[in-house]
């Protein structure tokens, strides 16, 4: 950063789902705090292989390019979506803050309800969690394997080839795809992924005055919602390709928490609620983590990860 008035510089993929949701976060920062932000186009390898996320066999494909650029100092800040950052941070940056969450729930994109689907319909999704829950509502369905953007999976039940697909509903919101919905699932009935339609805005851990600056983005309920979260995912030492769903809320006292783990064939499941203090939602989340171990779900998790 050279003056003040220099343009902040945040690095985004270029997809339309990242370009949109980087803009969005620009222009707040310019509303709240009068900073121009400029965005940089960055390629990353999740954006360019064509491998089925679940055999990446690591988190964070969509992460890593940006973090170097970060680090490399070529750009100040980046906007990620929460459900894609692995949950051990890399110590050299900082969520400096995250901002209010959009809709955490999953939709489902076809011309009818999944209820009203008739048996043998096609299903796209490349997630377990996903196809768990769904195998749990629908086991009757076929369900197919995905992968590309919003673009080319929804292109994939214009075309026939696929009844249905299920995205989060905040992607959808954000690319103004909403009109494409047929239903909005529940919490209760498909718990969303850790961190589900909330963004990190990361920057250098080193940039304490950056850091600062940022954190007028940040906000403290979605922060402990997802914090309890993601702390469930990490005791239970999953990825974002685990079957593991997750969901806090605070109503406005305490915060309440629900996490699972669900064999991909839809017929097992551990899943546990809690609730606690906002001041403590770490605590919460590995707390919960805890019980599910003590009631198998580390099993469940192994025997999926191949
Ligand atoms: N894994 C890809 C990804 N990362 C974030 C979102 C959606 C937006 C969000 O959750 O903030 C998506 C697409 C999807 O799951 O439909």
């Amino acid at each position: 950063m050279s003056s003040v008035s220099s343009p902040l510089r945040l690095g985004t993929r270029r997809s339309l789902m990242a370009t949109t949701q980087s803009g969005l976060v620009a222009a707040r920062l310019t509303e709240l705090t009068g900073r121009a932000v400029e965005l940089v186009g960055v390629t990353t390898f999740g954006d360019v292989t064509k491998a089925n996320l679940t055999q990446l066999g690591g988190t964070g494909v969509f992460v890593s390019a940006l973090r170097d650029k970060l680090i490399d100092g070529e750009i100040d800040f980046a906007v990620h979506s929460l459900k894609d950052l692995p949950t051990t941070q890399d110590p050299r940056v900082v969520i400096a803050a995250i901002p209010p969450r959009d809709d955490p729930r999953d939709a489902l994109v076809s011309t009818a309800k999944l209820a009203d689907l008739p048996a043998g319909s096609k299903v796209g999704t490349g997630s377990p969690r996903r196809i768990a829950q769904l195998r749990v509502l629908r086991p009757d369905l076929e369900y197919v394997p995905i992968r590309g953007n919003a673009d080319t999976r929804i292109g994939k039940v214009t075309s026939g080839e696929l009844q249905g697909v299920v995205l989060a509903a905040a992607g959808l919101g954000r690319l103004g795809r909403e009109a494409e919905i047929s239903q909005v699932f529940e919490v209760e009935e498909m718990l969303p992924a850790p961190g589900q339609g909330a963004l990190a805005v990361e920057c250098r851990a080193d940039r304490t005055d950056l850091i600062e600056f940022l954190s007028v983005l940040d906000d403290a309920r979605t922060r402990a919602a997802v914090t309890a979260e993601r702390a469930v995912l990490n005791a239970l030492e999953a990825g974002c390709a685990a079957p593991v769903g997750a969901y806090s809320a605070d109503d406005g006292q305490n915060l309440i928490l629900t996490a699972a783990v669900v064999a991909v064939d839809g017929k097992r499941a551990v899943r546990k609620s809690t609730a606690g203090t906002l001041s403590a939602p770490m605590d919460l989340g590995r707390d919960l983590a805890a019980e599910m171990i003590a009631e198998g779900a580390g099993t469940l998790i192994g025997e999926q990860a191949h």
